[in-house]
């Protein structure tokens, strides 16, 4: 199988580099500096075990590859909010309706864009800290396993390509376990996913001592999938099968500074997963009579941060504490 990995950044980056060093055959599709960089210099994917320059095929977009083949596998590692545009793009090119689509992302939203333009989709449920703050550079925390990637096809069972992919992966360093519920896992990573927004506008310094604040946006999060009637994979589910395999390790020069929302930030991009993340709460809640006042609220915060250009970190949580609420029903953060 050849691997078009569209968005080679930290998740990108690390599946596709890991692809290729067990032989796999990949191409990374970057934008921007990372691109020039990826084919100035090739992909920089430093691991606990060391760092590797891979030279790598890298493409700007679906028409300079111009075909997809029998036997590629198209693997969507954008942020959620870049889902739809470079979907569109790809779904355009001959071979494409033959071609699995993998959403190696977060969130509970982009297997159904996928969907709509593709006929198959393998949801992925992505366990795997990686880092991406410079160009060309990916950073893998990771060790034994560079991850864990839960696959199964969407809406449900697991589909023509899933094992397939699956045994790829497990030959590059992942674990991927094949899961008819893969949506159930992803809805129990939501729930993590839920303080990428905290972390960002605190900074991990400040969200130390302020775990409550994420607890408060976790048990809303449960209460409104509670309401919408979706079931989820429980952390404790989750350990039994990471338990030590999994463990972030100290790589010299290359510390895991922040969660891929406080990267976006870092690395001002302009936008944030939010949107997806605390946003899907807030959906959820709205579409079945009840409010997510702070979710909606994170929501919001750190979409204007990302729109300002604000550092991450840069609110303090007595400040995020004294906010009013935002939708009626429910107390503000505190
Ligand atoms: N980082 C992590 O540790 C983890 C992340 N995830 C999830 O994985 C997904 C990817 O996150 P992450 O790897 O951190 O994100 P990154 O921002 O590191 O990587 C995404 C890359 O895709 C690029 N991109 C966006 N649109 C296009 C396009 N149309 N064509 C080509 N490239 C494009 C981005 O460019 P640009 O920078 O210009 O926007 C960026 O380089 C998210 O859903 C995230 O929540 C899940 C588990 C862990
Ligand atoms: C849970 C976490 C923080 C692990 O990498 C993640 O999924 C992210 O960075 O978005």
């Amino acid at each position: 199988m050849r691997y078009v990995i569209i968005g080679a950044g930290a998740v990108g980056g690390t599946i596709g580099g890991r692809l290729a060093q067990a032989g796999r055959e990949v191409v990374l599709v970057a934008r921007g500096a990372h691109l020039e960089a990826l084919r100035r210099e090739g992909l920089r994917l430093v691991t606990p075990g060391g760092a590797e320059t891979l030279r790598l095929p890298a493409v700007g977009g679906a028409a300079e590859l111009g075909a997809l083949l029998p036997g590629d596998v198209l693997v969507l590692a954008v942020k959620s909010q870049d889902t739809a545009a470079a979907l569109t793009e790809w779904a355009a090119l001959p071979g494409a309706q033959d071609t699995p689509v993998v959403c190696a992302q977060n969130g509970v939203s982009n297997e159904r864009t996928a969907l709509r333009l593709f006929p198959q989709v393998v949801a992925a449920c992505v366990w795997l800290p990686a880092t991406h703050l410079e160009p060309g550079v990916v950073v893998s925390h990771t060790a034994p396993l560079s991850g864990i990637l839960t696959l199964g096809q969407y809406p449900g069972g697991v589909g023509a390509f899933t094992e397939q992919i699956a045994s790829d992966l497990v030959a590059a360093g992942f674990d991927a376990p094949v899961a008819p519920d893969a949506m159930r896992w992803k809805y129990g990573k939501l729930l993590n996913n839920l303080g990428n927004a905290l972390e960002a506008l605190l900074g991990r310094d400040g969200l130390a001592g302020n775990e409550d604040l994420y607890l408060a946006v976790r048990e809303e999060g449960e209460r409104v999938l509670t309401a919408a009637g979706i079931d989820w994979a429980t952390d404790e589910e989750r350990m039994a099968v990471q338990a030590d395999r999994m463990d972030v390790r100290p790589i010299p020069g290359y510390g895991r500074v922040g969660g891929s929302t406080w990267q976006s930030l870092s690395r001002g991009t302009g936008s944030v997963e939010a949107d997806h993340l605390n946003g899907e709460i807030a959906l959820l809640a709205r579409l079945h009579g009840t409010v997510a006042p702070l979710n909606a609220q994170l929501q919001r915060l750190v979409r204007q941060f990302a729109a300002e250009g604000r550092a991450p970190g840069s609110l303090t949580a007595a400040g995020l504490r004294e906010l009013p609420a935002q939708e009626s029903g429910q107390a503000a953060t505190r």
